[in-house]
């Protein structure tokens, strides 16, 4: 299957410029458990949800396709990528090259790689692999030497994490702290523990491009209004080198 699709030669640079604009752009993730708080929102149809997002003016979907501790499946990724025009980004602990071809032959336009859980020659090998099989790539870091790396391998949307993934602590400061640091060339999207206009604030100021929401607009009864009252934060005129 993988190997009858089409190319797409230009996904990262599509990825990119969905994440770009006047307004703090939403990366608005299905999530219906975590390991940091069980059960948000158990019953979510994945499509439906992600319709609301896109309602709100959701730039990007991030589906949990972990089944464990986050109630995701690869299914969810399929169905959010046939229901939405917006790119759907595969959200799991990837670390081998098949996982990219199971996101992109289920129309996923991107996926997520963690600098910490991959080895110095994993994520190269990894970029690689995504760039060969059309997908984009949200890097994720957690402080600079992870950003040097991410760098090296070329990532050009750069997720900071304000979640310890070895802890699950949220430190709200990490993403406004780093972003400054992300070259002005790259997207750089603030992760995690944002529910209000003020939580994302610190995160624009600091230069975010884009903001990667989940738990809040998961367990909330109006996702669309929860995703619009995001989306209409204005990013600051870049601070970034
Ligand atoms: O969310 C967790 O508890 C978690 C635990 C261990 C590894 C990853 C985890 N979450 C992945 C994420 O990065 C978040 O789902 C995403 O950034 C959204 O965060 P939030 O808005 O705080 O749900």
């Amino acid at each position: 299957m993988a190997r009858d699709l089409p190319s797409a030669p230009d996904a990262a640079e599509l990825f990119a410029k969905a994440l770009r604009g006047p307004t703090i752009r939403v990366i608005a993730e299905v999530k219906r458990a975590s390991p940091s708080k069980g059960a948000i929102n158990l019953g979510i149809d994945a499509a439906a949800q992600a319709a609301r997002y896109v309602e709100g003016g959701a730039a990007a979907i991030s589906v949990l396709t972990e089944p464990s501790r986050f109630g995701g499946a690869l299914g969810d990724l399929a169905d959010v990528a046939a229901r939405v025009a917006v790119p759907a980004i595969r959200k799991d602990f990837l670390v081998h090259p098949v996982q990219l071809w199971e996101a992109r032959v289920r129309g996923a336009a991107a996926a997520l790689l963690i600098v910490r859980a991959l080895s110095p020659s994993e994520l190269p090998l990894l970029m690689d692999a995504a760039r060969e099989c059309g997908l984009a790539t949200l890097v994720e870091i957690r402080d600079e030497a992870e950003l040097e790396r991410a760098l090296e391998v070329g990532a050009t949307v750069i997720g900071v994490n304000n979640r310890n993934l070895e802890t699950l602590i949220i430190d709200p400061t990490t993403a406004p702290t780093l972003i400054p640091r992300i070259p002005a060339h790259c997207v750089a999207v603030a992760e995690s523990g944002m529910q209000t206009p003020d939580d994302v604030a610190p995160s624009a100021l600091a230069g975010a491009d884009a903001i990667l929401v989940g738990s809040a607009i998961s367990a909330s009864a109006d996702p669309a209004s929860a995703v619009r009252a995001l989306a209409a934060i204005p990013r600051s005129a870049s601070t970034r080198r």
